[in-house]
């Protein structure tokens, strides 16, 4: 685990700040310069929070990166002064976080405390700014944006194979859909990458802005040079609360709303989505049980409508045990990789897909989001996303659930719709 600058051993405490603030707009629109390592987001509906700048970070590696992070977390925000006027969750000092997918990844994990925070909550906006303690003016929300340069176009992109040509990952499926068949494994969520190429530079900012407009029933994310919007909600704790929304099961939009309707009617009724969300329900279910009180997982799924697909969804709540109270993150770490992503029973669908896809996640897939001073925080699993690689090459990744009824050609389809938020982000 490394750390910096204000690890354990930091001398000077750092000081957090949050003020009220008039409704500064578009939360997007206030990120100030067109870094993906030093902008954090977490946006939905235009609520959230946005971040720049580094106060503080650590990195880390393994089995533990999670739960690591989470135990530096908890020390580093204790030894903070905090001076919250606003007192919601995601004020006073906030992490932003994002995590490999395998334990066994070079990408291992972050947590990043940006130098400023906006945010947005029912109406309530605020900063929030983090420094080394003393005394100082008010934030105020131009001081703390410095110099604004302009959002720029990636120019020209083009999309070349990643591990897999298409060809090739259609084989790796059904080799898979063979092993489930025949019984080693009931399901295994097998996903492939691409590579996007740009002739000017990566401006964090435009695909933010695309993902968000074009996907704003999704959490609009970016850490650590994680670029997404995703539909799917790891864990949120609010307050006592926990809820994870659970999807598997997709069927692809067509653009004729009649024809998306009977679609849409079709996939709720789809045994095969129906047992292949039942597995991504049941495992969330298992891993949340000894850390809630009490919760509720619905009878059956809803159809989520998003702009590129549709998707088999249940919203799974419960009471936090006030005995373990586990923090978000910790929560995250129990229920990291759920059915949806790695497959059932885990442990072998990850080794298959481990073998079988022929390249490292990195983070797609893993948990990625944000965690206040008192554990509350959402997380989300990091789909429909890309890592920018270099200041002109973005991989972008996508997977699927495969189970014995799957048709590998139709999971390439598939696969290419749940590519469409990064690419169209990249190319509009
Ligand atoms: C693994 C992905 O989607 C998961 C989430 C929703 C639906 C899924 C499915 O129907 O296959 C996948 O389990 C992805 O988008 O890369």
């Amino acid at each position: 685990m490394s750390s910096a600058p204000a690890g354990d051993a930091a001398s000077v405490p750092l000081l957090a700040r949050t003020v009220p603030i008039a409704d500064p707009g578009d939360l997007l629109d206030l990120l100030p310069r067109p870094d993906v390592a030093t902008t954090a987001s977490w946006v939905r509906r235009g609520d959230g929070l946005v971040g720049w700048g580094v106060a503080a970070r650590v990195e880390t590696s393994g089995a533990t990166r999670m739960i690591d992070a989470d135990a530096w977390w908890r020390r580093t925000a204790a030894a903070m002064v905090v001076r919250d006027a606003v007192g919601v969750p995601g004020t006073g000092p906030v992490a932003f976080g994002s995590f490999a997918f395998s334990r066994r990844s070079q990408a291992g994990g972050t947590l990043v405390v940006p130098r400023v925070v906006v945010g947005r909550r029912e109406g309530r906006s605020w900063l929030t700014v983090v420094g080394p303690a003393g005394l100082g003016p008010t934030p105020s929300l131009a001081h703390s944006r410095g110099d604004v340069v302009p959002v720029t176009a990636p120019g020209e992109v083009t999309f070349a194979d990643g591990a897999l040509t298409s060809a090739q990952w259609e084989e790796a499926v059904a080799e898979v859909v063979a092993a489930i068949r025949a019984g080693t494994v009931e399901k295994v969520v097998m996903a492939r990458d691409v590579v996007a190429r740009t002739s000017a530079d990566v401006d964090v900012r435009h695909l933010l802005r695309n993902l968000a407009d074009q996907y704003p029933t999704c959490w609009t994310f970016a850490v650590d040079a994680l670029v997404g919007a995703t539909p799917e909600l790891l864990v949120r704790r609010d307050q006592g609360l926990v809820a994870c929304r659970v999807l598997a099961g997709t069927i692809q939009r067509t653009g004729d709303d009649a024809a998306d309707l009977r679609h849409a009617a079709e996939l709720a009724r789809s045994s095969k989505d129906l047992a292949e969300h039942e597995l991504a329900v049941q495992s969330v279910a298992e891993a949340l049980g000894p850390y809630c009180s009490s919760f509720n997982v619905p009878d059956s799924p809803f159809v989520l409508h998003l702009p590129n697909v549709m998707h088999l969804a249940s919203d799974v709540t419960g009471v936090v045990d006030r005995q373990t109270s586990p923090s978000s993150l910790a929560l995250a770490a129990a229920l990291h990789p759920t059915a949806a992503v790695g497959g059932t029973p885990t442990p072998r669908a990850v080794e298959v897909l481990a073998e079988s896809e022929r390249m490292d996640r990195g983070r797609y897939a893993g948990p990625v989001g944000w965690m206040g001073a008192d554990g509350d925080g959402e997380w989300g699993i990091a789909l429909r996303s890309g890592e920018v690689t270099g200041p002109r090459s973005v991989r972008l990744f996508a997977g699927c659930g495969i189970v014995a009824a799957s048709d590998p050609a139709a999971e390439v389809r598939e696969s290419e719709a749940k590519l469409t938020p990064m690419r169209s982000a990249l190319t509009t």
